[in-house]
């Protein structure tokens, strides 16, 4: 990443050691200042397809739990908003906290949700594989969604009872038939701007799009993702909660908005 002078340490619980990104110019997460976003007429709107019959496991991979999605053709994707080109659904998971007072990794206008829900899309139009793509500019596109205390969520419920079954770290169980648009709110505002993976290998490929609508979840279904473990079974149990990365700074960007 060039040979910028700038160090960006990653201080936070979860990850085994620290990490510095040398020369990082575009990290997330970041703080959204809602009055220092640019609304951006020429922004489309984003356009969401996803094939329920792509959806194919979950798992625990240590460092949250993702549900993967058959990514060798084109039924799962996005376009419009602020892509240049369309974008292959790859998997979804989240991040939250060990108390509904933090767990977001974005925040706006430096207020934490409980948790956040990620997409990962990669551009299968440039580049030939999604661990290509996440070495790429413009490889990969991120949609965030903000989860906020609420009402029971119908759509999420089905995953959260199939947490039990991915309790420890490397365990995984067939999943099929979900469609994740059910976790996308219906109002098409958000905000965009360039930034990078929050976990391991932290490449500066992102196009974010945050949600500006949060969804709302009831207090059972917070707590259900905070039964899962960091430790493969037989290990000392870790809880998995609080698995977010710092706020990183926003250096020499701006975050657009699709409204104003
Ligand atoms: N929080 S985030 O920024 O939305 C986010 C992402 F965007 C990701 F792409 C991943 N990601 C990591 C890998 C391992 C690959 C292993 C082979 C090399 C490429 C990474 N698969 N997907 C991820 F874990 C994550 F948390
Ligand atoms: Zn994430």
């Amino acid at each position: 990443w060039g040979g910028g002078s700038c160090w960006v340490t990653l201080r936070v619980s979860g990850w085994k050691s620290p990490l510095t990104i040398p020369g990082g110019t575009r990290q997330s997460p970041i703080n959204i200042q809602w009055r220092d976003s640019v609304y951006d007429p020429f922004l489309k709107p984003l356009k969401i397809s996803y094939d329920p019959t792509t959806c194919l496991h979950i798992w625990n991979n240590g460092y949250s739990f993702l549900v993967e999605f058959d990514d060798s053709t084109d039924k799962s994707i996005i376009v419009g908003g602020p892509l240049e080109n369309q974008y292959r659904l790859k998997q979804f998971h989240f991040h939250w906290g060990a108390i509904n007072d933090w767990g977001s990794e974005h925040t706006v206008d430096s207020k934490f949700y409980p948790a956040e829900l990620h997409l990962v899309h990669w551009n299968a139009v440039d580049y030939p594989s999604f661990e290509d793509a996440v070495m790429e500019g413009n490889g990969l596109a991120v949609i965030g969604v903000f989860l906020k205390l609420g009402a029971r969520h119908e759509g999420l419920q089905t995953l959260v009872d199939a947490l039990p079954a991915v309790r420890h770290k490397d365990t995984v169980i067939e999943f099929d038939e979900f469609d994740p648009s059910c976790l996308i709110p219906s109002c098409p505002d958000y905000w965009t701007y360039a930034g990078s993976l929050t976990t391991p290998p932290l490449t500066e490929s992102v196009t974010w799009i945050i949600k500006k609508k949060p969804i709302e979840v009831d207090e059972d279904q917070l707590e259900a993702f905070r039964t899962l473990l960091f430790t493969s079974d037989g290990e000392e149990e870790r809880r998995m909660v609080d698995n977010f990365r710092p706020l990183q700074p926003l250096m020499n960007r701006t975050v657009r908005s699709s409204f104003q």
